[in-house]
């Protein structure tokens, strides 16, 4: 994988598929679906659907016209057919609502290609433990490039705080702004309740950290729920490396509409990031980004670079230079591995 692509080449992968076969003569009048409703895919699973419509959960496959057009977890569908949700029933997807964001998983030797995992997250809670395991520094900055380069708002979780202070990891992330909460098992998690409230949040993090001793202890009846959602996809929880959705009860004193959703991606552990260009990295760092504007064409404002603003503002004292350093360490992250 080149760690840095022309910033003039197209990142979007759906312009690397083939174009569609068509098996059919292309018919002049489409369907118009009036009758479609509104769908939010919750969980996704060998071609099968969970969706939430109208407050029924629903299983649906693709409709043909849909082709090879993915569609993944935080997806707003529409969609025609059974929508009962009774068993056996099966409905269809026709259409995908423009997603207001995008998370991708890295390409690995098997599939060359970076494919969204969830859509219309809008913020990526990063979770680590404090000790066993080990926070993993790389991991957690790859995980902040892919927040940032995604416009979702990050947000460190730092578990298990009864085995390590958080003083040392924080030092690490504060010059980045990013904020966090620290929890326990068993512990208070008014604070991270309040950060999720209204959100639609995505969890990652490696094995082990305590995401679903989160997850559990967030929504009471998660396994119920998931167990659920498997049950209608006739795949048991334990088997599923689905990210799949789930419903936030809502914060005393306010309404469901407020009560945010959460994202689990278990067995997704790293993000693809080949496709982010340094320009809009920096974008998520204004103060940073107005010290460039007389950067050399093409400037990466890496640490090599021999003529970049930051390094200009750094010595003239008009930016922080842990800030730049910070801004450079995850800058670097893009193209480094994961471990
Ligand atoms: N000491 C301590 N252990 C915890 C805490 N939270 C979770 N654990 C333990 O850490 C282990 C891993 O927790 P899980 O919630 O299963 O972690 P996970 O991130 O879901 O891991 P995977 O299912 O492998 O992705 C379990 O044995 C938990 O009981 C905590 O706050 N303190
Ligand atoms: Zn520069």
């Amino acid at each position: 994988m080149s760690p840095v692509r022309g910033r003039y080449s197209t990142h979007d992968h759906e312009h690397y598929e083939r174009p569609r076969r068509r098996t059919r003569p292309r018919t002049k009048e489409r369907p118009t679906y009036d009758d479609a409703l509104d769908g939010l895919v919750v969980t996704v699973d060998r071609g099968r659907y969970t969706l939430l419509v109208e407050e029924r959960t629903v299983t649906a496959m693709k409709a043909r016209p849909l082709g090879r057009k993915a569609v993944v977890v935080g997806d707003r569908v529409r969609v025609v057919g059974d929508t009962t949700g009774d068993d056996g029933s099966l409905a269809r997807i026709v259409e995908v609502h423009e997603r207001s964001t995008v998370l991708r998983r890295t390409a690995d030797d098997d599939d060359p290609v970076e494919r969204v995992i969830v859509s219309n997250a809008t913020q990526l809670v990063v979770v680590t433990a404090l000790a066993d395991p080990e926070p993993r520094p790389r991991l957690l900055d790859r995980a902040l490039v892919a927040a940032y380069d995604a416009r979702m708002a990050p947000l460190l979780c730092m578990t298990k705080s009864d085995l390590a202070d958080p003083e040392v990891l924080l030092s690490t992330y504060r010059s980045l702004g990013v904020p966090w909460v620290v929890t326990q098992r068993g512990g208070d998690l008014d604070e991270l309740r309040e950060r999720l409230a209204g959100q639609v949040s995505v969890m990652v993090g490696h094995s082990g950290v305590g995401k679903s001793t989160l997850v559990n202890a967030l929504v009471p009846d998660a396994h119920r729920e998931v167990g659920h959602v498997n049950a209608v996809t006739g795949r048991g929880r334990h088997t599923s490396t689905s990210a799949y959705m789930l419903r936030l009860p809502p914060l005393p004193g306010r309404s469901e509409a407020e009560a945010g959703w959460i994202v689990d991606t278990p067995g997704i552990r790293s993000f693809g990031l080949a496709h982010v260009e340094p320009e809009h990295l920096i974008e998520a760092f204004p103060d940073l980004d107005e010290m460039t504007e007389g950067c050399p064409r093409g400037c990466t404002h890496g640490e090599d670079e021999p003529e970049c603003g930051l390094d200009e503002a750094v010595e003239a004292g008009t930016a922080d230079p842990d800030r730049v350093t910070s801004f450079r360490r995850l800058l670097a992250a893009r193209s480094a591995s994961d471990h």
